[in-house]
């Protein structure tokens, strides 16, 4: 069972080699490639709070001074962490696509911008297709393992076109396995990724089991609603991969959701041994928003994400 992390919108964050220096954390999602192309050919923008020196490529909103989070990858990837690149975060203005098209384009970029660093069609800051399009590298030489969906907003067109145009690509590596994964909300079906998992192939999905009330693992906890593990895991089985493994997400401390949302270590332990053991073939782990709050959270001497860690080791 796995840990995933987000990092990157974190308060006083610090650099990605803290975490990927830690052990509890298996896979890091950077957050956000926060703003979406608007059409074929647009740029899609990003944001890392205070990880970035400010600068853009001319024209855009894409950072392209990440030079920690450049040199840190090699690092998290070096202690055997999955690194995934996040899309959405939670900024409703920009985050939709218009058509299957521009999904595709987004996929493409995606791909050459921060996927595997081909040295015969890049150098240092942009990479070149055979079709003559320009892509830059805002990771300069490192890479992601993959890509994550937040998609909060404006979901349904374009995410199946855009996944199946990333695993197109996948397809081409002989290197290594690249992953998709996504974090729907917990009603079902969720309002922007339920086409997209019906259709496309997805390796992980942590539920956001808060900031919704009614299907939270506060619910569960306070003998409210109904936690909707159970129906997720229906959900994967009826979707384009019935073996995608599924994560509980959690808020890591009580200031990283809205009110009420938060679970204490001792509230979780029973909730996640429970599903541990009743979906050991779809149970993947447990997804925590966000790295930096799990880190300042510490109680009884060890940070809610060890207790996390703790939980599903123990
Ligand atoms: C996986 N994405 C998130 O967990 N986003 C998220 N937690 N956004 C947010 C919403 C309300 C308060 C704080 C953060």
């Amino acid at each position: 069972n796995n840990v995933a992390v987000y990092y990157g919108q974190g308060d006083n964050q610090p650099r990605l080699k803290h975490f990927c220096e830690q052990t509890t954390s298996d896979i890091i999602n950077i957050g956000f490639i926060n703003q979406f192309p608007k059409h074929v050919g647009d740029f899609p923008g990003s944001n890392f709070a205070n990880q970035c020196d400010g600068t853009f490529f001319p024209g855009t909103e894409l950072l392209s001074g990440c030079h920690q989070i450049w040199q840190d990858i090699p690092s998290c990837k070096a202690a055997g962490k999955t690194v995934l690149l996040s899309i959405g975060g939670g900024s409703a203005t920009t985050q939709s696509l218009p058509d299957d098209a521009t999904g595709e384009w987004f996929a493409d970029f995606l791909w050459y911008s921060f996927g595997p660093y081909n040295s015969a069609i890049s150098s240092l800051g942009w990479t070149e297709t055979m079709l003559g399009q320009l892509y830059p590298r805002p990771f300069l030489t490192s890479s992601v393992d993959g890509f994550d969906f937040d998609i909060e907003y404006n979901g349904g067109v374009g995410y199946a076109a855009m996944i199946n145009r990333l695993r197109e690509h996948y397809a081409t590596s002989t290197e290594q396995t690249y992953y998709i994964s996504g974090a729907p909300q917990c009603p079902i079906p969720d309002a922007q990724l339920s086409d997209a998992i019906a259709k496309s192939y997805f390796d992980f999905l942590w539920v956001q089991f808060y900031n919704t009330p009614g299907c939270s693992a506060a619910d569960y906890v306070n003998g409210t609603g109904k936690f909707n593990f159970d129906e997720w895991v229906g959900v994967i089985e009826k979707s384009a991969n019935p073996n995608t493994k599924l994560f509980i997400g959690l808020p890591a401390s009580k200031a990283a959701a809205n009110a009420g949302f938060y679970v204490t270590p001792d509230e979780v332990k029973p909730l996640v041994k429970t599903y541990m053991d009743k979906h050991p073939k779809h149970f993947g782990g447990v997804m925590l928003w966000e790295a930096t709050a799990g880190d300042n959270n510490v109680i009884d001497g060890e940070t809610y994400t060890e207790h996390i860690k703790d939980i599903l080791y123990d």
